[in-house]
């Protein structure tokens, strides 16, 4: 209960309003670890995998969520009048309201999760004018602190924070009220009105996360997709025999010597049927659907390897028409694993070659466990991510010479 508090605490950070420096962006504390993610999504999911042995833990891995954003309603403006030896009925000096809190929300690495997002948040109101001229305190601003990769929907807002740091206003506070001074007039010398302060705003906001990496691996249960990842970058996931080890995404950051670096983001295994919710069906996919580059892990240590790369590119066309179109590698592992991987790895390469439609699509062999050919899998990567990043930079010079 204790940590709950402390986790919700680093994700709601109010800070002083400014108002004239409201675009500055602020980097915002957190505690979450990658290393540590939380699990699963906050909707059921259904296992029918005959060899689940894994209890699932409580959920707190979240990647959809609703909440509800309140600003903070402007204060009242007040009613006063100096009050003199001389003149006791003296001109008036009601204080304006102060401007209600806002609400903005933040994009942070820190954290990788919608899990410790409250389901209201509101901004303080603003404070209410005194006498002598004395306006009320603008309230402090809060800030809602969601992982990079958010996605906040609620028309007409439509935000994609895609960037540590990146912070946007979601609601104003209101403004607060005039005080008795402001409805002096020719006429009236001593008005006793004051106008109250604008009320906040209510809304609700849906978030959606959708991790952004350069590469995402795509793999049937117990291929090593996390071995493999374990192997390749800094990420530490659970690597078990048995299949649904990995219940929530991971991302991963590989360096190669020159200091380049790619990020791979590894999801729960698919299964044939997953688009009908079987094993842990489609959702996670979300995570890989912006890659740039997908990686297939197959097994060839399996029954088939062939008909299990055909299964993940039906689940993925299933899941996102075209989402199997994207330039893609095909890592053959297990490959330590004697006749029967070369019996799967020619199975793998024809099947590969027949629905790759003219695109090449390289298949490498490598065992993940054994560290084999990994550099060879690495480099091609490494050619299908910068491939990506050359058409999009070209793409920019063309609009730029327009
Ligand atoms: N022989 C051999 N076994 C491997 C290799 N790579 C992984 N394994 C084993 O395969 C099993 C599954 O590995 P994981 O990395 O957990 O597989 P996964 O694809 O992440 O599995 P899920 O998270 O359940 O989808 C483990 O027992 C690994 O030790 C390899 O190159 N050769
Ligand atoms: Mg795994």
């Amino acid at each position: 209960m204790l940590l709950q508090t402390q986790l919700r605490r680093s994700l709601t950070k109010t800070v002083n309003h400014t108002r004239f420096t409201s675009s500055s962006s602020s980097t915002p504390s957190s505690t979450t670890d990658q290393q540590t993610q939380p699990q699963l999504t906050n909707f059921p999911r259904k296992t029918t995998h005959a060899h689940h042995h894994q209890e699932r833990k409580p959920s707190s891995f979240v990647d959809l969520k609703c909440i509800n954003v309140a600003s903070g309603k402007g204060g009242d403006g007040s009613i006063h009048f100096f009050k003199g030896l001389v003149n006791p009925n003296g001109p008036p000096c009601g204080g304006n309201g102060g401007r209600g809190g806002d609400v903005w929300i933040v994009a942070s690495k820190e954290v990788t999760s919608l899990g410790g997002l409250l389901n209201r948040y509101k901004a303080p109101d603003g404070a209410v004018g005194q006498r002598q001229n004395m306006h009320g305190k603008d309230a402090e601003e809060v800030e809602i602190i969601v992982p990079v990769g958010t996605l906040v929907r609620q028309p007409p807002i439509f935000l994609d924070l895609s960037t540590d740091g990146e912070r946007h206003l979601i609601v104003r506070g209101g403004r607060g009220g005039f005080g008795n001074p402001h409805f002096t007039s020719n006429e009236i010398k001593g008005p006793g009105i004051a106008s109250r302060g604008e009320k906040g705003k209510n809304i609700w906001l849906e978030l959606e996360l959708k991790t952004i990496a350069d590469a995402g691996l795509v793999g049937l249960p117990n291929a090593g997709k996390s071995t493999l990842l374990k192997r390749i970058t800094n990420a530490n996931p659970k690597i078990a025999s048995y299949p649904f080890t990995t219940l929530n995404p991971y991302v991963g950051t590989i360096e190669y010597p020159d200091s380049h670096t790619i990020t791979v983001a590894d999801i729960p295994g698919l299964v044939a049927g997953a688009h009908l919710n079987v094993g842990l069906g489609h959702e996670f996919l979300r995570h890989v659907e912006r890659s740039n580059v997908l990686v297939y892990v197959v097994d060839l240590g399996g029954l088939d390897a062939g008909a299990d790369f055909l299964v993940l590119r039906d689940e993925l066309e299933r899941y996102k028409q075209g989402l199997s179109g994207k330039p893609s590698l095909v890592i053959a592992n297990k490959a330590d694993l004697g006749q029967i991987a070369k019996e799967n790895l020619k199975g793998l390469r024809e099947a590969v070659g027949k629905s790759a439609q003219g695109k090449e699509m390289l298949v490498v062999p490598v065992s993940a466990r054994d560290d084999k050919n990994i550099g060879v899998a690495l480099a091609h990567l490494r050619k299908l991510v910068d491939g990506c990043k050359v058409v999009k930079d070209g793409d920019a010079d063309a609009l730029s010479v327009l």
